[in-house]
């Protein structure tokens, strides 16, 4: 059963298209991530799930209810985190969850507990009576999630969550967003941190200039616009001579030494990578590791986008 549907989705600014016929399903329960240079329609896409913006054309459901038809059961349903937001001043983190829990009707008598719970979550428990004006923006953007919460919405847009924050920052709302995809939720991202993507998402989409370029599993995008799976293949010793043994092979991209082991690029598909590891095996070697890298997603995305020529 698919949470999001967005099928040949048309936005029109002018002359310019801000979403050209675009068509995206995702999965209950799944992580997906947009991805796209700036300009690319991100947004847009959120935008119009969030039923702030009514597409030109093209139509687009949440849970199975219409963005333009059914606003009111679309919002219920998702919780929405848009790039840029207001917080109020002069209130503190506790209040500001209460603001909302009111907006959405939560009985008085729940929202302590709520808000309790909801703080824990993002990881913001001590900051419960410290003003919103004081948090660092990292801790601002946790809070705004959790304020995308309080209504315990099946769905979330979260359109840039991650941007602007130091590494430390990022990893603890990464760490926000693991906690969620195990309460189930379904989750869509969009962002430019791309590794930080690969690492989150089940997903990816890739959009330029309004329209879908590529998605799939982090894997199969990756591996399709290279023909290529990327392994780390560590040996106990014999780098060097593994090195020139995987230049060699002829199902063999690519091979880079990175600290101590080897990066490879590997045509093919599962059978291939077990016969490479059971010829460099045979062929002496003692494995320590040899495993699938998600991490070029970056390269990916660069290839697709044309942003950087190779
Ligand atoms: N209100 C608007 N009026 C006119 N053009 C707009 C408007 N909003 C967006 N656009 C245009 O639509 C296109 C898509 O914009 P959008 O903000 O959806 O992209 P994005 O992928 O989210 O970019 P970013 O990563 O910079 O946030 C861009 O060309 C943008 O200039």
């Amino acid at each position: 059963m698919n949470a999001i549907e967005m099928k040949n989705l048309t936005k029109i600014y002018g002359h310019n298209y801000a979403l050209r016929d675009f068509t995206l399903n995702i999965e209950t329960g799944r992580v997906y991530g947009l991805i796209g240079p700036n300009g690319a329609g991100k947004t847009t896409a959120m935008s119009v799930l969030a039923t702030l913006l009514a597409p030109d054309g093209g139509s687009a459901t949440v849970g199975g209810h219409d963005v333009v038809r059914e606003p009111a059961a679309v919002r219920r349903m998702i919780g929405y985190m848009p790039d840029f937001f207001g917080v109020y001043d002069g209130l503190k983190a506790n209040e500001y969850l209460d603001f909302y829990a009111a907006a959405y009707r939560i009985p008085v008598s729940r929202r302590p507990r709520l808000i309790q719970d909801l703080l824990e979550l993002v990881n913001l428990s001590d900051k419960t009576d410290t003003y919103v004006d004081f948090l660092s923006r990292g801790m601002k953007q946790r809070l705004a999630l959790a304020r995308c919460l309080v209504h315990d919405p099946a769905v979330l847009i979260l359109d840039e969550p991650a941007s602007g924050l130091d590494p430390r920052a990022r990893a603890e709302m990464k760490e926000v967003i693991r906690q969620l995809r195990r309460m189930s939720k379904t989750i869509l991202i969009s962002s430019h941190i791309l590794p930080e993507l690969a690492e989150m998402c089940d997903n990816i989409a890739i959009m330029e200039q309004g329209r879908l370029v590529a998605h799939g599993t982090v894997e199969e995008v990756t591996a399709a616009r290279q023909g290529s799976r990327v392994f780390k293949i560590e040996v106990a010793d014999k780098l060097e001579e593994l090195l020139d043994y995987l230049h060699k092979r002829p199902d063999i991209v690519s091979v880079d030494s990175e600290n101590g082991w080897a990066k490879v690029a590997l045509a093919g598909n599962k059978a291939a990578q077990g016969r490479l590891l059971r010829d460099i095996m045979n062929e002496g070697w003692q494995v320590l590791e040899f495993a699938e890298m998600k991490g070029n997603l970056e390269d990916a995305f660069m290839a697709v986008t044309g942003e950087v020529s190779y």
